[in-house]
C-alpha cells in the first residue's frame, strides 16, 4: 500500500490552519516567557513552549510541525537575531519536538510498556529532546555571537534544563487536562479554589521578601506541602497544574532577582530555580502516581491514549475497495446479529455495531473513544483478563467466555473472540472483539445438568451426583486425613403408605423427608436421594463414631415427629446404616456397600434405629449369604437333625418332656446352631417345609420313646411365625400325630407370644383348631412381648416359658427377680403351668421353686442331646 500524492497534498492543506495556531500559540507562549525572562541565555528558567510543542504534536500529529518552525522563527525575528541563526534554533527546537512526540508515541506502544516504564521512558525522552534542542540552538549562537567555549557550555547546559522542564512540566499538563476535556475529574472546584488561593498567599509570602534564609524555609516548608495536597487530591491534574504554578512563579521571581533565590548570581539563581522546580515536579507525580495506582484506569484513561497514540498509516491503499464491496461489509458490519467493537492500536473504541448496544445496553455514543474495560465488572477475575491479553498478543487471537457487565450493574456471560489486526510492517492497527450474549444457553446448560443430577421430586442430588461427590469427599478426606461418614437411610413403613394411602400422598411423604433431612444437617453435608425411600447422607469430616451417632440420632428423631400428609397425620420411622471411612473402606463403591450392609442390620433389628458397618458384621453377613444358599439343600440332604432338652418338674424332679430343638449338621462347619440358619429360612421361606420336617422327626422320636417304655413325656416343638401363618400347618400336624399313632396331648407347640397378637382373629382361629385336634399350646419366651392378661385368657393356651434373659439374673438381680415372679403368679392366677427356661445354677432353681414354678429346663440339668442320648436318659431315670 502507498501513499497516492493527491492524498498526501489533501493531508497536507487539511493540516495547515492547525498547524498556523500552532504557530501562533506557540509566538505566544514564546514571547510571554521571554517577556518574564528576557534573552535565552542565563536568565531562562524553563521553556514552555517546547512542552507545548511536543504535546501539539502528540495529539494533533508530526504533520503539524511546521507550526512549531514558524513559531519560532518568528520569535527569533522578533528577537532580531540574524535570519540563518533564527532559521537554525527554529529548525532545532522543530527537530526537538518531532524527535519527542515520535519517541513517545512509537516506544511506549512498541514496548506496551507499565505506566512506571512509560514514565521513565518520557524522563528519558524529554532530556534526549532537549539535548538535540539546547545542542541545535546554543552552537548556532555561539557561531553569531562569538561565545567562548566556557560561555557556551554554560549556555548548553541551562537551555538544555530549560527545554528539558519545559517538556517536562506543559507536555503532561496540556495531555492530561486536554483528555479530560479540560474537566477536574472528580467536582471538587471549593477545594481547587481554595488551593489556588493558598498558592498565591504562600508564594506571595515566600518570594516577596528579601530575607533570603529564612524564607527559603518558608518556600520549602508551605510550597512542597501545597504541591503534594493538591497532587494527592487531584492526582495527575493536581500534580501537572502545581508544578506550574511553582515553576513559573520560581522562574517569575528567578529572572526578576526577588524572593528565595534573590541573594545569588544570575547563573546560580536560574540553576537553584530550575533544580527546585524539578525537585517539586518530580514530588508532584510521585504522590499523584502513587494515588493513581490504586487506580490504574484513570491512567490508563489520562496518559495511554496520547502516548500510545497509532502512527499515521505510513502506506495508504493504492485505489479504493470497489462501492459494492464496501457498502457489502458496511452490511455484514451493521446487520451481524454479534456484537463487535474495533479499538485502535491504543484499545480507545472506535467502532461498535448495533448488536453491541442491544447486547451490552451501552450505545455507541457512550463508548467511542473509551476503553473496552468499562464493559467488564467491577469486580472481575483479573488474572483471566492477564491470560487473555497475553494470549491475545502472542496468538494474534483469542477465543473463550468472559463475564460483562450492563451499565445496570447486571452481570452476563457472553462467548467472545479477539483478534488483532497489523499492517503491512507487522505493527497494530486495530483490535477486534466479536461476542455473543450466552445467558440463555448457559440457563438451558444449566437445566440440563440439574435434570441429570438432580432429583425431580425432592430437588436433591441423584445418585449420580452423589456418587461423584462422595468420591470428592474421600480424596478430600485422604488428603486432609479426615474421616468421612456415609450413612444410608430408608423410611421403615414406606411401602404401605404407598400402597394403602397412594403415590400423591407418598411423593408428598418422600419431599417432606427431604426437606426435614436437609434442616438437620449443616451446609457442608450432602443429604440426596439415592433410591425409592432411600436417601444418602454424606457427612464429610465427621468427628468419627461420636458424630456419625449425632448425626443419625438427630435425623431418626426429625423423623419420628409426626407427618401432615393429605389432611392427617401419620408417624414414620427409618433405620439407618452408617460407614466411615477410611475405615469402613476407601473407595466409594466399598463405602456403600458397606453402609447399605450395616442398613441391613439396623432394619433387622427392627428399624427405628442405626447401625454402623464393622468387619466382624460384614463377616457375619457374607457367611449367611454363604448359608442361605446352601440351606436348601441341607434338607434334601438329610443334613438336619433335631437335639431335645428335657424338661424337669421342679417338685418330683422327674423328666416330664422334651424340647425338640434343630440343628444343622453341615458337611464342612459341623454343627450349626439353631440362630444362625433359622432367620436366613424364616427369610427366604424355608421355614415352613423345614418346620413340617421337624414336626414329622418329632412325632416320630416320641413314638420312638414310647415303644422303648417312655411314652408319657411331652414333646414341645417350636412354631415360628411364618410357619403358624401355613395354612398346611393343621394337616401337617394331624397327619404327624396320626402317622406316629401319637396321643396329641403329648405334643406341645411353642409359639412366640410377639405374633400372637399380631393378626388376633386369625391366630384365635387357628388356635382353636390346633386346640381340636388335642395339641397343647405354650407361649415361648415370655415376658419380651406385650401378652395382656385377656390375649391369654382368649387363646387359651396351656402354659408359658419364661425367657431364659429373665432366669439368668435371678435370684440377685431385683428387677428380674420381680418379673419372674409376676410371671409365675400370672400363670398361676390364670391355671397355666409355668416353666422356666436356661436354669444354670441351683440358686435359680431355688429361686424358682421357691415362688412355685412348675417346671424348668436349663443346663443345670442337660444341654440339648441327640436322640440316642435322651433315650438314654428316659432309660435312666
Ligand atoms: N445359655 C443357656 N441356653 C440354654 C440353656 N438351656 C437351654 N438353652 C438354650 O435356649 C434355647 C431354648 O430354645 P428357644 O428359647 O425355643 O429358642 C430357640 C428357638 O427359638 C429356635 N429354634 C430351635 N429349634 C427350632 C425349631 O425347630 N423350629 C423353630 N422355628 N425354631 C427353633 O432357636 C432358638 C435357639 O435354640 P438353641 O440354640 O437350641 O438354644 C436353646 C437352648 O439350647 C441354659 O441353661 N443356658
Amino acid at each position: 500500500m502507498r501513499t497516492s500524492p493527491l492524498s498526501g497534498i489533501a493531508n497536507t492543506v487539511r493540516d495547515w490552519p492547525a498547524a498556523l495556531g500552532l504557530a501562533v500559540v506557540y509566538y505566544i507562549v514564546g514571547e510571554v516567557t521571554l517577556a518574564v525572562a528576557p534573552g535565552f541565555t542565563y536568565d531562562g528558567t524553563f521553556w514552555p513552549a517546547a512542552g507545548l510543542a511536543v504535546a501539539v504534536l502528540l495529539v494533533g500529529g508530526r504533520q503539524l510541525w511546521p507550526g512549531v518552525a514558524l513559531g519560532h522563527l518568528a520569535l527569533n525575528w522578533h528577537a532580531a537575531l540574524p535570519l540563518g541563526t533564527a532559521t537554525l534554533i527554529a529548525l532545532g527546537a522543530t527537530l526537538a519536538a518531532i524527535i519527542a512526540a515520535d519517541l513517545l508515541r512509537t516506544l511506549c506502544r512498541q514496548l506496551s510498556a507499565t505506566l512506571q516504564e512509560t514514565v521513565k521512558l518520557a524522563l528519558a525522552i524529554a532530556f534526549l529532546s532537549a539535548t538535540v534542542h539546547a545542542a541545535i540552538g546554543t552552537s548556532a549562537l555561539w557561531l553569531t555571537l562569538e561565545w567562548s567555549a566556557t560561555d557556551w557550555y554554560a549556555a548548553w547546559s541551562v537551555w538544555w534544563l530549560n527545554s528539558a522542564l519545559g517538556i517536562w512540566i506543559v507536555t503532561p499538563f496540556i495531555l492530561i487536562w486536554h483528555n479530560s476535556g479540560f474537566r477536574l475529574p472528580r467536582r471538587h472546584w471549593h477545594e481547587a479554589l481554595l488551593l489556588i488561593v493558598a498558592f498565591y498567599l504562600v508564594l506571595r509570602f515566600a518570594f516577596d521578601s528579601a530575607e533570603t534564609a529564612t524564607h527559603l524555609a518558608y518556600v520549602a516548608g508551605a510550597t512542597l506541602p501545597l504541591a503534594w495536597w493538591s497532587a494527592y487530591r487531584f492526582g495527575l491534574h493536581g500534580a501537572a497544574t502545581a508544578s506550574l504554578i511553582i515553576a513559573s512563579c520560581t522562574a517569575w521571581h528567578g529572572t526578576h532577582h526577588t524572593g528565595v533565590f534573590a541573594d545569588y548570581s544570575a547563573i546560580e539563581t536560574t540553576l537553584m530555580a530550575q533544580l527546585y522546580i524539578a525537585f517539586v515536579t518530580w514530588t508532584c507525580y510521585l504522590v499523584a502516581l502513587g494515588v493513581a495506582s490504586r487506580h490504574p484506569r484513570l491512567l490508563n484513561e489520562l496518559l495511554e491514549p496520547h502516548l500510545r497514540k497509532p502512527l499515521p498509516a505510513p502506506e495508504a491503499p493504492t485505489s479504493s475497495p470497489p462501492v459494492w464491496e464496501t457498502q457489502l461489509t458496511e452490511r455484514v458490519f451493521e446487520a451481524n446479529p454479534q456484537a463487535i467493537i474495533v479499538t485502535d492500536a491504543n484499545g480507545a473504541i472506535r467502532r461498535v455495531n448495533p448488536s453491541f448496544s442491544r447486547i451490552t445496553g451501552y450505545s455507541a455514543e457512550e463508548v467511542l473513544g473509551r476503553n473496552p474495560a468499562i464493559l467488564r465488572p467491577q469486580v472481575s477475575d483479573a488474572s483471566l483478563f492477564d491470560k487473555v491479553w497475553r494470549e491475545l498478543k502472542h496468538d494474534g487471537c483469542w477465543q473463550g467466555e468472559l463475564a460483562l457487565r450492563r451499565p445496570n450493574g447486571k452481570i452476563y456471560p457472553v462467548w467472545c473472540s479477539l483478534s488483532v489486526v497489523h499492517d503491512l510492517q507487522q505493527r497494530i492497527t486495530h483490535f477486534l472483539a466479536v461476542f455473543i450474549d450466552i445467558t440463555e444457553e448457559k440457563l438451558t446448560q444449566e437445566r440440563i445438568y440439574h435434570l441429570a443430577h438432580y432429583d425431580v421430586l425432592t430437588n436433591l442430588p441423584n445418585r449420580r451426583l452423589l456418587h461423584d461427590h462422595l468420591e470428592q469427599a474421600l480424596r478430600q478426606a485422604k488428603r486432609q486425613e479426615q474421616t468421612v461418614a456415609l450413612a444410608l437411610l430408608d423410611l421403615d413403613q414406606f411401602k404401605i403408605v404407598n400402597d394403602s394411602l397412594g403415590h400423591d400422598v407418598g411423593d408428598n411423604l418422600l419431599e417432606q423427608t427431604a426437606r426435614r433431612l436437609t434442616h438437620q444437617l449443616r451446609r457442608s453435608d450432602i443429604v440426596g436421594r439415592w433410591s425409592g425411600d432411600e436417601f444418602a447422607i454424606i457427612l464429610p469430616n465427621i468427628n468419627a463414631l461420636h458424630g456419625a451417632c449425632r448425626v443419625a440420632d438427630k435425623l431418626l428423631e426429625a423423623l419420628r415427629q409426626p407427618f401432615e400428609l393429605d389432611g392427617r397425620e401419620l408417624f414414620l420411622s427409618a433405620s439407618i446404616g452408617l460407614a466411615l471411612a477410611p475405615a469402613d473402606g476407601e473407595t466409594a463403591l466399598a463405602l456403600l456397600q458397606n453402609a447399605d450392609t450395616a442398613l441391613h442390620r439396623a432394619k433387622g433389628k427392627g428399624g427405628n434405629d442405626y447401625a454402623f458397618y464393622t468387619e466382624e458384621m460384614n463377616s457375619t453377613v457374607v457367611e449367611h449369604l454363604s448359608l442361605k444358599n446352601q440351606l436348601h439343600k441341607a434338607l434334601e440332604q438329610e443334613e438336619l437333625v433335631l437335639h431335645y432338652q428335657p424338661q424337669i418338674d421342679i417338685e418330683s424332679e422327674r423328666i416330664i418332656g422334651f424340647e425338640a430343638l434343630l440343628r444343622w449338621q453341615h458337611p464342612s462347619r459341623g454343627l450349626i446352631a439353631p440362630a444362625q440358619f433359622i432367620p436366613l429360612a424364616e427369610q427366604t421361606g424355608q421355614i415352613v417345609p423345614i418346620t413340617h420336617w421337624v414336626i414329622k422327626t418329632a412325632c416320630q422320636q416320641h413314638a420312638a420313646w414310647r415303644d422303648a417304655g417312655h411314652g408319657e413325656v411331652r414333646m414341645a416343638v417350636n412354631i415360628s411365625g411364618r410357619s403358624f401363618r401355613d395354612p398346611s400347618l393343621v394337616e401337617v400336624i394331624a397327619n404327624a400325630v396320626h402317622a406316629a399313632k401319637m396321643d396329641a396331648a403329648y405334643l406341645e407347640l411353642e409359639l412366640t407370644e410377639t405374633f400372637l397378637i399380631d393378626n388376633p382373629e386369625q391366630t384365635l382361629q387357628l388356635l382353636k383348631q390346633l386346640k381340636s385336634l388335642g395339641v397343647r399350646i405354650a407361649i415361648d419366651d415370655f415376658g419380651i412381648g406385650y401378652s395382656s392378661l385377656n390375649y391369654l385368657k382368649q387363646f387359651t393356651v396351656d402354659g408359658l416359658k419364661v425367657d431364659k434373659i429373665f432366669v439368668m439374673g435371678l435370684p440377685h438381680d431385683g428387677s428380674d427377680s420381680n418379673i419372674v415372679r409376676a410371671i409365675i403368679a400370672m400363670g398361676k392366677s390364670l391355671q397355666l403351668r409355668v416353666t422356666a427356661e436356661g436354669v444354670e445354677t441351683l440358686e435359680q432353681l431355688a429361686f424358682l421353686r421357691e415362688e412355685g414354678c412348675d417346671a424348668f429346663q436349663g443346663y443345670y440339668f442337660s444341654r440339648p442331646i441327640d436322640a440316642e442320648a435322651s433315650t438314654s436318659l428316659l432309660a435312666q431315670r
